[in-house]
C-alpha cells in the first residue's frame, strides 16, 4: 500500500500508541508519539529510563511482541523507489523484506548480536548474501557469458551454459530438486565460489569502511577474539551491508568506554555521509546527542515533549523537562549528576493532563486537567507545554 506524503521525510510517526497488557494492568508505554526524520539527518530521541525510547525504535521495525501491541498511529516510511508506505499496514512478509534491508538496526550489546560459533567474516558474508546474492549472480552471469564468447572448447562451452541456466534458476529462487542436484556437481557449480569471493570482497570493504585496521584478520576472527569497540564496528558493518536508507541505533555505545564511544559516534557521522543514511539515534545521554544529532526529540513518559535542532535544544530549551535534563548535566567531571526531582511516572496509572506536571515547577491546575498539544513555538522548534516561551503567560 502506498501513501501520499510528498516531502523530505524518510520516516514520519503520527500518533503512535503502544500498550502492554501486564498483570499490573495496561502499561500505556507510548501515548501518541509524533516526529519525523528527514533524509540524511541524524535524529536523536533522548529521555530518562523507561520513557519509551526503545519501544519507539522497536515499533518502527514492527518488533513489538506480546504482551505489547501497537494500538494506534501511522509509521510512514519513504522507500528506495520513493513510494511512501505505512509500516503498520504491511503484511509480516512485507515487513521482513524491509527490516534489515531498507531499515537496519544496531543495539546496545554488540556481543549479543554476533553468534559466538561463527567467524565475523562468515556472519558478515551471510548478511551480505541475504540481501545481495541476486546482484552478484547477475554479475557472475555476465562474466560467464563473456567467458563463453572466448572459449573454443565445445564441452567447456556446454558446461558454462549449464552454469548460466543454474544461475538463472537461483536468481528466480527456484528451489526444485533439479536445481539442488545440479548445484552439487563440481563441474557446474563454480559460480558458488565466485559468489562467495564477491561477498568476501564486499565484507572486507565494509570492514575497511568501519575503520577496522587489518580487516583480513578481523574477517577470520571469532567474536570473542574482538574488543567491545571492534565488535560494535562489525555490527555497524553488518547493518550497512544491505545499504539501508534508515539506520536505527539504540544506545549502541553505552556499553563501551568513553573514548571508544566517541570514536564510534564520529564513525557513524562519517558513514552517514558516505552511505547517504538517515539515522535514528536513541540515548539517555545528552552528551551523545550533542556529538551526533542534527535534531532531537525529548521524550517523557511516552510522549515527545520537545523537538528542535540540537543547538536550539541546548541554547534555548523550552520545555521544563528539557530544562531539568540539561540542568542535571554536571558542569565538570568532578561534579555529581543533579537528579531531576520526583519519580518517573507509573505507566499503568500515568498522571492526568501533562504527564510531567507532578515534577514540574511551573505546573498549574490546567496542566493537571488537559494535556497540551505539540506546537511549533519558534521555527522548527516544537514544544508541548502551556508555559513554554513565556515564563509568566500561557501561550499554548
Ligand atoms: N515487554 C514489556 N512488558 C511490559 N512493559 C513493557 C515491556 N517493554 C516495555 N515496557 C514498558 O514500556 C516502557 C518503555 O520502555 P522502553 O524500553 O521503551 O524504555 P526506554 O526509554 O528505552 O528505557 P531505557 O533507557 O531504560 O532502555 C517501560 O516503562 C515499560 O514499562
Amino acid at each position: 500500500m502506498s501513501v501520499n506524503a510528498p516531502n523530505d521525510n524518510v520516516l514520519e510517526l503520527k500518533g503512535l500508541k503502544v500498550r502492554f497488557d501486564t498483570y499490573e494492568g495496561l502499561v500505556k508505554a507510548l501515548e501518541g508519539v509524533n516526529f519525523n526524520i528527514k533524509s540524511k539527518e541524524t535524529f536523536g530521541i533522548v529521555g530518562e529510563t523507561g520513557c519509551g525510547k526503545s519501544v519507539t525504535a522497536k515499533s518502527i521495525m514492527r518488533l513489538i511482541s506480546s504482551p505489547g501491541k501497537i494500538t494506534d498511529g501511522e509509521i510512514l516510511f519513504k522507500r528506495e523507489n520513493n513510494g511512501v508506505i505505512d509500516i503498520l499496514e504491511l503484511s509480516d512478509k512485507e515487513v521482513r523484506e524491509i527490516r534489515g534491508d531498507e531499515i537496519s538496526m544496531i543495539f546496545q550489546e554488540p556481543g549479543e548480536a554476533l553468534n559466538p560459533v561463527y567467524t565475523t567474516g562468515y556472519q558478515l558474508k551471510e548478511a551480505i548474501l541475504s540481501h545481495q546474492s541476486n546482484e552478484f549472480l547477475k554479475e557472475i552471469k555476465n562474466e560467464i557469458e563473456r567467458e563463453i564468447e572466448e572459449e573454443d572448447s565445445y564441452i567447456k562451452k556446454k558446461l558454462l551454459n549449464t552454469q548460466i541456466k543454474l544461475i538463472k534458476r537461483n536468481i528466480k529462487k527456484e528451489d526444485s530438486r533439479l536445481t539442488k542436484y545440479l548445484s552439487k556437481i563440481p563441474l557446474i557449480n563454480g559460480y558458488k565460489d565466485k559468489l562467495s569471493e564477491k561477498a568476501k570482497e564486499k565484507a572486507i570493504n565494509l570492514l575497511e569502511d568501519v575503520e577496522l585496521s587489518e580487516p583480513e584478520e578481523i574477517y577470520k576472527n571469532y567474536p570473542h577474539e574482538l574488543s567491545g569497540g571492534q565488535k560494535q564496528r562489525v555490527i555497524i558493518a553488518m547493518a550497512l551491508s544491505s545499504e539501508p536508507t534508515l539506520l536505527t541505533a539504540d544506545e549502541p555505545t553505552s556499553s563501551l568506554d568513553v573514548s571508544i564511544q566517541s570514536k564510534i559516534l564520529s564513525l557513524l557521522d562519517e558513514l552517514k555521509e558516505e552511505h547517504n543514511l538517515s539515522i535514528l539515534y536513541i540515548t539517555h545521554n545528552l552528551g551523545v546527542v550533542a556529538q551526533i544529532c542534527d535534531r532531537v526529540g525529548v521524550m517523557y513518559s511516552g510522549r515527545i515533549v520537545e523537538i528542535a535542532n540540537v543547538n536550539d535544544i541546548f541554547e534555548n530549551p523550552l520545555h521544563p523537562y528539557t530544562i531539568s535534563l540539561i540542568e542535571a548535566i554536571p558542569s565538570s567531571e568532578k561534579e555529581e549528576l543533579n537528579p531531576i526531582g520526583g519519580v518517573v511516572p507509573n505507566l499503568v496509572n500515568p498522571p492526568s493532563g501533562c504527564r510531567f506536571h507532578p515534577r514540574c515547577p511551573r505546573a498549574n491546575e490546567r496542566c493537571k486537567k488537559k494535556r497540551p498539544s505539540l506546537k511549533e513555538l519558534e521555527k522548527d522548534h516544537w514544544v508541548e507545554c502551556y508555559h513554554s516561551g513565556d515564563k509568566d503567560g500561557e501561550l499554548n
